[in-house]
């Protein structure tokens, strides 16, 4: 038996034209969407549906765009909700933002606690622009109090689009999952030349030394990156060596300055020499 091709202008087939949507069939008979807006006196099912979801999601583009447009130079810092006040990474972030603002730039962080909070801590210090780009999580923690500038999203992504679009560059402390995922997608926008000319550093050799070094030994020897790749990132263990990388990579000055990851190649090649003598 063989399947007869459908007639297009089958008039038994109920069909229907919505929008760009063409209908057919079950999918047509769903109503019209003034029918849905004036007809229905359901319990506001509508607010969990996807096109509302779209609508929500594009307020906060809406929002953030707004919020951030003139804000002028400005850097994303990222790094643990964990760290401590006193601690060398909390210290660390402190100082960052200190010196950010004291060169007229502006920072933006998760907005919440750790070495987000330190940063927006250092930034209200040194009398510089403090935003925060807020995550509704099931565990609220709220804005740190040294966010002056805050914006709540909902979205994980729409808030990823603003520490993209409004920053110049990315400094990046010792953090957890959070952190990793900020720093390879920062990574990915760079390497596949969504965002040019966007210098990426992270702090603290120790602690990014060996995943720097999985980079290099497993990743690149097993042909998954380039070596350029590799000059995505700048490491460095000092909050003003941080600022002078991040800042000098904006105005594109960082050749003269950085030969390997780690300072000179030489200096690079020492380190990690050091590294796998002392596992
Ligand atoms: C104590 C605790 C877990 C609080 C969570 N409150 C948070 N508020 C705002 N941004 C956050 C929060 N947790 C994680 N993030 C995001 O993920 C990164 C830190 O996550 P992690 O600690 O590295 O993995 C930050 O740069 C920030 O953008």
């Amino acid at each position: 038996m063989t399947t007869e091709s459908p007639r297009r202008d089958d008039r038994s087939v109920p069909s229907r034209r919505k929008g760009p949507l063409e209908l057919r069939r079950r999918q047509a008979l769903q109503g019209t969407s003034d029918q849905h807006l004036l007809d229905t006196h359901g319990a506001g099912r509508f607010v969990h549906t996807d096109p509302w979801r779209v609508m929500r999601i594009q307020s906060e583009f809406v929002e953030g765009f707004g919020a951030l447009a003139e804000l002028g130079p400005a850097i994303s810092i990222f790094g643990s909700a964990r760290t401590h006040p006193g601690s060398d990474y909390y210290e660390m972030g402190v100082e960052i933002g200190r010196l950010l603002a004291r060169e007229g730039v502006a920072v933006i962080t998760g907005g919440g606690p750790g070495s987000m909070e330190a940063v927006n801590r250092g930034a209200v210090d040194g009398s510089g622009t403090s935003v925060g780009l807020g995550i509704e999580l099931p565990f609220e923690t709220g804005f740190n109090p040294w966010v002056d500038l805050g914006i709540n999203f909902r979205y994980f992504f729409a808030r990823k689009t603003m520490f993209v679009k409004y920053a110049h560059g990315f400094v990046v402390l010792p953090g957890g999952l959070g952190t990793l995922d900020e720093l390879f997608e920062a990574m990915v926008l760079v390497q596949t030349g969504k965002v040019t000319s966007f210098p990426i550093v992270l702090v603290g050799s120790r602690f990014w030394g060996p995943l720097i070094g999985w980079l290099k030994e497993t990743l690149l020897s097993e042909g998954m990156i380039s070596p350029e790749d590799l000059d995505l990132i700048q490491v460095t263990d000092t909050a003003e060596d941080a600022v002078y990388r991040v800042l000098a990579g904006v105005r594109g000055e960082t050749e003269e300055r950085r030969g390997g990851m780690y300072g000179s190649a030489e200096e690079e090649e020492a380190w990690l020499a050091e590294k796998a003598d002392g596992e």
